[in-house]
Order: structure tokens, then sequence, then C-alpha cells
């Protein structure tokens, strides 16, 4: 999958685009662990159905996510999309983006 133009694919609303352009970032938090877990649970699905998998880590009830295709060596549609995943699936529980 090719990199995508950033001048003109704007970075979903609430990520951050990396220093070196290579990847976006966002940072979740949660009511709690349980919360926390079945987010990650959620997004773990996705990421193998759609073969494309997170850099991510987990502390009590916070997700941070980073995503990049490592294949293409940056940024392609693949992150937009499932970051925007992420957005939606956080949406159902109950979180708080911080
Ligand atoms: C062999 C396998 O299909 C590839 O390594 C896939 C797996 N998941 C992936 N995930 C991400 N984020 N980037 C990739 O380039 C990627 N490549």
């Amino acid at each position: 999958m090719e990199k995508i133009d950033l001048t003109k694919v704007p970075v979903p609303q609430g990520w951050t685009l990396a220093a070196d352009q290579l990847s976006i970032s966002r940072d979740f938090k949660f009511a709690g662990f349980v919360e926390a877990f079945a987010f990650m649970s959620a997004v773990a699905l996705t990421a193998e159905k759609r073969n494309h998998h997170p850099e991510w880590s987990n502390v009590y009830n916070k997700v941070s996510i980073t995503w990049t295709t490592h294949d293409a060596g940056g940024l392609t549609q693949r992150d937009i999309d499932m970051a925007l995943f992420c957005d939606a699936a956080a949406k159902g529980h109950a979180h708080a983006s911080v």
C-alpha cells in the first residue's frame, strides 16, 4: 500500500503526527482496566482481520496507540482507517480521551 500524501489527507482529529511524520499516536483513558481491555480486544480482532497491527501499551485504564505501516515505511490509508476504528471503538466503551 502507498504512503499517503499528508498535504492532501488530514490526520484524524485527536491523533498526533510524529515529528518524523511516519506515524500517528493517541492516548485513550477508560473508566478502569476492564473497559481498557475490552477496547483493546475490539481493536485486536479488527487488526487481525485487516492484517494491520498496532504498536501499543496499556497501564491500568490507559491505552497508548501508534499506527504506522511497517511494510511501507510510513503512513498509509490503513493507519488512518485503524485510527478511525479506534475512535469508534473507544466511544462504545465510555472513554475519556487524554
Ligand atoms: C506479513 C504480514 O502480512 C505483514 O507483516 C503485516 C502484518 N501487520 C502489519 N501491521 C502494521 N501496522 N504494518 C505492517 O506493515 C504490517 N504488515
